[in-house]
Formats: structure tokens, C-alpha cells, sequence
């Protein structure tokens, strides 16, 4: 206290003795307020002018672009304020009434619509076009940050290590669990025989589950034999309710979503699946993975827990303490191993890049399957003309390497299914830089769709788009189609990385449910009714009937 009161004495004294003593104090605060306040102000100005500049130069370049009449402030929202399974319809309406490129604003973001093959090739080559769209990020709360909803530096390098892993080599390892639960899918399809119509996605998405299983985490699927239906309620589930979010624009921020009946409905997916789980016994199931290792759920609890056994796999064998059964070559084992030797991903991105791929992988699949089988329900003589093939290249042995080039007709009609149902009907992307097209210049900042659903069934490219005709994509029926008029699995620098991967799973499933079972439908084409969330599907259902060959 009193040596406080003496520095105070001593100050007041010096004060009084030195006048400038205080107008010093002040000078060097006031220096450096001042250059504090001009430095924030001159930033917060050269900010807000770019910001302006590029707001300007959008308007200027949006209002080129023809696109429906937009209110203030929302834009046009208010075109998506319909079902999640009208979006499709409403933006075809768009890409229908103007002349691509076209555009609408959802409130201040602007969406530039593209349906053309020319403007394709250009957009899935740019570096400046290859972030995906932060509606994206609405996918995380699910399946983590992996290659689907990533960009940038680190998505670049984790495409790169796995892109090899489903190489030809992997490939032909899987072929051995595609045939075998595609047996047992054919089989199950069988005891239907004679019981009337039914929904054959759910045989379908539970035949990939375990295809995925058995590839991408190494562990062997059986979800055929005890079916897991909520599971795969809500995996689609999960997919509608981020479409939804993806559209309407007022749910985008947190804390609006969290209290609208969206939200609360993904808590719901989320609780059925943490209960689950948590149903299962755990000492059980830890029993049956290292006994029988027959592990059957999944979702984001199991993924680690493959991803650490696995870890503990790979550790053991490389202190030699077990011995390899077989070559490490399922997906997960190789990104383990890879990961060992650089380091690439810590446990947390190496987690959601195995979940990623494996939903990527069995979505897709489980939904093109049960198409393509729809459609050959729907055209017998098509059905007829598969199962002739199959007699001819396979007969009633298991699907081996060397069949599947030689199922060509099979592939046409694979083929023919991808270009009816694209499984990402849209695609969209953020422009990092202004891109410029043949008709016009993409603004920096806007988000770029794609729409490969309308391009696969426009009448420029295609004659009787809306017919399932496999001999289109015949290469003498293919001259002079432009190639970015067909892209199911996109391309460039975004492309699936699975494709090879899905052609194979798909013709291996053909094979053995055609030669099996005859499918027939009283659905037809031009009535089944198309939903978009993240993919196509049926509102319909996928109902057939089947009797035994
Ligand atoms: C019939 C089956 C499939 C179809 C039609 C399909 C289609 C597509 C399409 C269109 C994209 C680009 C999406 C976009 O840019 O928004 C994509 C990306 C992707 N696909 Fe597939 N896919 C299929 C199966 C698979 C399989 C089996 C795997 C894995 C084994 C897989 C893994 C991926 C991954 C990881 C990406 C993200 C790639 C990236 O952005 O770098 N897909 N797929």
C-alpha cells in the first residue's frame, strides 16, 4: 500500500516537474489506437468494395442469364417450398422453360443451371469448378468429411491414395463375395416365387450391404439372413432429410434446422440407430466378431470399431504374431496399411472415409439393382435376351473374371438403367474462380448444378428418351454422341471412384437373379413416379413378381 501510494507521489511528481510526462503517455496511445482504427478501417473498406465489386459483377453476369421471375429478397425460393420429392420436377420445369445456361437465386446465393454435354465437359474439367457446394456439408452430421463432401488440398490427396485401392487387382479379390451374396440373393428371391407382388429393393440394398461389408471393411455381411429394415429406413431416410435441407434455404443455418420437424426428425434417424446399437450385447458381439466373425450392423459406432480391429490386424501381422489368411486387399486393410507407411489421414478422417465409401457404395448400387431388375420385369423380351446371354457366357457355374466382358448384353442394360435413373441427378458445384463457357462466364462464388437426369433423357441426344432401349448405346448406335451427354458416374476431377467397382457388383447380381427367377410387373414406365433427394428413386416402390425358372 504504501509503496502504491509512493509510485503515485513519484508520478504525480514527475507530472509536475516534466509537463510533457502524460502528453507523451497519450501520444504513443493515441499512435497506436490510431493505426489500429485506420489498419481495421482501410481492411473493413477494401473487403466491403471487393465484396461489392463481385456482388455487382454476379448481377451483371446473372442478368444475361435467362431464369424465372425472382421475388426480393428470397429470390425464388418459393419454388422449393413444395414436397423434397417435387424438386426434381421444379428444377427440370427450370432447365425446360429457359435455354441452359439458365438461373435462380435461393435468397441472396445464385445457382447456375447447366444441361448441356459441352458446358459439362468444360465444368467437371476445372480445378475452379471442382468444390463441391457447402449444401454439402448438411451430409456430414451423417457419414463425416470424406471424398463425397469434401475439396481442396486434402480431399485431392486422399482421392489419390485411393483411387488405386480398387484397382483391377482388389477388383477381382471382391468377386468372390459379389457372387456369393448374390447367390444367396437369388435363392431368397426364389422362396418369394408364387406369393405375388413385392418391394425387391429391400433384397436389393440388403445383398450390397453385405458385398460392401465383406470389401470395403473386410468383415464378413449378413444382413441378408437377419435384415436390418430400420436400418435401411433410415438410411434412406438420412438422404431425404439432407436433400431437404439442401433446398430450402431458411433450414441451412443450425439453429433453425435443429427446431424444425426435419431436425427433430434427424435426431429421431440418429436415436434409432444409437439404440440399435446400443440393443445389441456388446460382450456378444465382440464374441461373435473374433469366434464366427459374423459382424451384421453397422453405421457410424461400427466403423470404428473396424477401423480399430482392423488396425489391430494389421499391427499383429506386421510383429508377425498372426500370419495374413489371405492379401490384404479389402479396402479398409489397404488404407490401414497405406496409412502406416505415410501417415496420410489421422484415425478420424481414415473413420469417415470408410463410411463414406461405404455408403457411396451401397446406395448406389442397392438402388440401380433393384432398377435395372424393374425394368427387366417391365420388358420380357429384354429379360429374355439377358438370360440367353447368361446361359451362353456363365451357365450355372459362380461369375468369374472372365465373364463378366463377355456379359456385353447385360451391360447395355446397365447402362440403359443409369441413363434413365442417374443416380446424383444433380450435381453441384461452387465456382472458386469466374469460369467461362462457350455462351457465357460463370460469376466467382455462384453454385453451378448440373443436371444429368434432364441431359440423359433430352431428345438432342437421345431418340426415344423416355423408352428402356439397351441396343442405344450399341457403338454403332452411339456415333457422333457427344461423350458428356452420358454421365452417370460424372467425371474429371470429381468422377466416382467406384465405378469399375459398381459395374461388376451389378452385372454379378444380373447373373445370378435372371438365370434364377423370371421377374414381371404391372408397373410400367410411363407411370412410375421418380423422386430426387440425393438420388433417384421410385415413389412407387419396386414391385414385382417372380417365379421360379
Ligand atoms: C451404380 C453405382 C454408382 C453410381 C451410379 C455412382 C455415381 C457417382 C457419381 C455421379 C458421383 C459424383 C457425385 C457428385 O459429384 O456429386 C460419384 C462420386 C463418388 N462415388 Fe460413386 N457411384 C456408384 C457406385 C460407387 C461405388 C461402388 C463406390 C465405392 C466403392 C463409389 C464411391 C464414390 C465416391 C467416393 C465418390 C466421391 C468422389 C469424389 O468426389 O472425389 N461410388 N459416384
Amino acid at each position: 500500500m504504501s509503496s502504491e501510494s509512493g509510485t503515485w507521489k513519484q508520478s504525480k511528481f514527475e507530472a509536475r516537474e516534466n509537463p510533457l510526462f502524460f502528453w507523451q503517455y497519450f501520444d504513443t496511445t493515441f499512435f497506436l489506437v490510431t493505426t489500429i482504427t485506420l489498419m481495421v478501417s482501410f481492411w473493413f473498406f477494401r473487403t466491403l468494395k471487393q465484396w461489392y465489386r463481385d456482388r455487382a459483377r454476379t448481377l451483371y453476369l446473372a442478368a444475361k442469364l435467362p431464369g424465372p421471375p425472382t421475388l426480393p429478397l428470397i429470390g425464388n425460393a418459393h419454388l422449393f417450398a413444395c414436397n423434397p420429392e417435387e424438386t426434381l420436377d421444379k428444377i427440370k420445369q427450370i432447365v425446360q422453360s429457359v435455354d441452359t445456361p439458365g438461373r435462380f437465386w435461393l435468397g441472396p446465393k445464385l445457382f447456375i443451371v447447366l444441361a448441356e454435354p459441352r458446358d459439362y465437359e468444360v465444368i467437371l474439367g476445372c480445378h475452379k469448378a471442382s468444390y463441391k457446394d457447402k449444401m454439402y456439408e448438411f451430409i456430414e452430421p451423417f457419414v463425416g468429411k470424406g471424398l463425397v463432401s469434401g475439396s481442396g488440398p486434402v480431399h485431392r490427396a486422399h482421392r489419390k491414395a485411393i483411387m488405386p485401392m480398387l484397382n483391377s487387382k482388389a477388383l477381382n479379390e471382391y468377386l468372390e463375395y459379389f457372387d456369393t451374396h448374390s447367390r444367396i440373393c437369388s435363392e431368397l428371391l426364389e422362396e418369394k416365387a408364387g406369393t405375388g407382388v413385392f418391394d425387391i429393393q429391400p433384397f436389393m440394398v440388403h445383398c450390397t450391404f453385405d458385398m460392401i461389408f465383406d470389401t470395403i471393411l473386410g468383415m464378413p455381411g449378413s444382413s441378408q439372413k437377419e435384415g436390418h429394415k430400420e436400418l435401411v429406413y433410415w438410411t434412406e431416410k438420412m438422404y431425404e432429410l439432407v436433400h431437404t435441407r439442401m433446398i430450402k434455404v431458411w433450414l441451412h443455418a443450425d439453429w433453425i434446422f435443429s427446431w424444425t420437424d426435419h431436425g427433430k426428425k434427424q435426431k429421431e434417424g440418429q436415436h434409432v440407430i444409437h439404440s440399435f446399437i446400443e440393443s445389441v450385447n456388446f460382450i456378444h458381439l465382440m464374441i461373435t466378431a473374433y469366434l464366427s466373425a459374423s459382424i451384421v450392423f453397422l453405421f457410424p459406432f461400427e466403423i470404428p470399431q473396424a477401423v480399430a480391429r482392423k488396425k489391430k490386424e494389421h499391427y499383429a501381422i506386421e510383429r508377425g504374431a498372426i500370419a495374413p489368411d489371405r492379401p490384404r486387399l479389402m479396402l479398409l486393410e489397404q488404407l490401414i496399411d497405406h496409412n502406416a507407411k505415410t501417415n496420410l489421414m489421422n484415425d478420424t478422417e481414415l473413420r469417415d472415409e470408410t463410411y463414406t465409401i461405404f455408403t457411396a457404395a451401397q446406395d448406389t448400387t442397392g438402388v440401380i439393382s433393384s432398377f435395372a431388375l424393374l425394368n427387366l420385369a417391365m420388358n420380357q423380351e429384354i429379360q429374355d435376351k439377358v438370360r440367353e446371354e447368361i446361359r451362353n457366357v456363365v451357365g450355372n457355374d459362380s461369375v468369374t473374371v472372365e465373364h463378366l466382358p463377355e456379359l456385353k448384353y447385360t451391360e447395355l442394360v446397365i447402362k440403359e438403367t443409369l441413363r434413365l435413373y442417374p443416380i446424383a441427378p444433380l450435381m453441384v458445384r461452387e465456382a472458386t474462380g469466374d469460369i467461362d463457357l462457350e455462351t457465357c462466364t460463370l460469376p466467382k462464388g455462384c453454385s453451378i448444378v448440373m443436371v444429368p437426369y434432364e441431359t440423359h433423357r433430352s431428345t438432342k441426344y437421345w431418340s426415344d428418351p423416355e423408352k428402356f432401349i439397351p441396343e442405344r448405346f450399341l457403338p454403332e448406335n452411339s456415333v457422333g454422341r457427344h461423350p458428356y451427354a452420358y454421365i452417370p458416374f460424372s467425371g474429371g476431377l470429381r468422377g466416382c471412384v467406384g465405378q469399375k467397382f459398381a459395374i461388376m457388383c451389378l452385372k454379378t447380381m444380373l447373373v445370378h437373379v435372371i438365370r434364377k427367377v423370371r421377374l414381371t410387373s404391372t408397373q410400367n414406365l410411363e407411370t412410375l413416379r421418380l423422386k430426387a433427394d440425393i438420388s433417384v428413386r421410385s415413389r412407387d416402390g419396386y414391385m414385382v413378381s417372380v417365379e421360379r425358372i
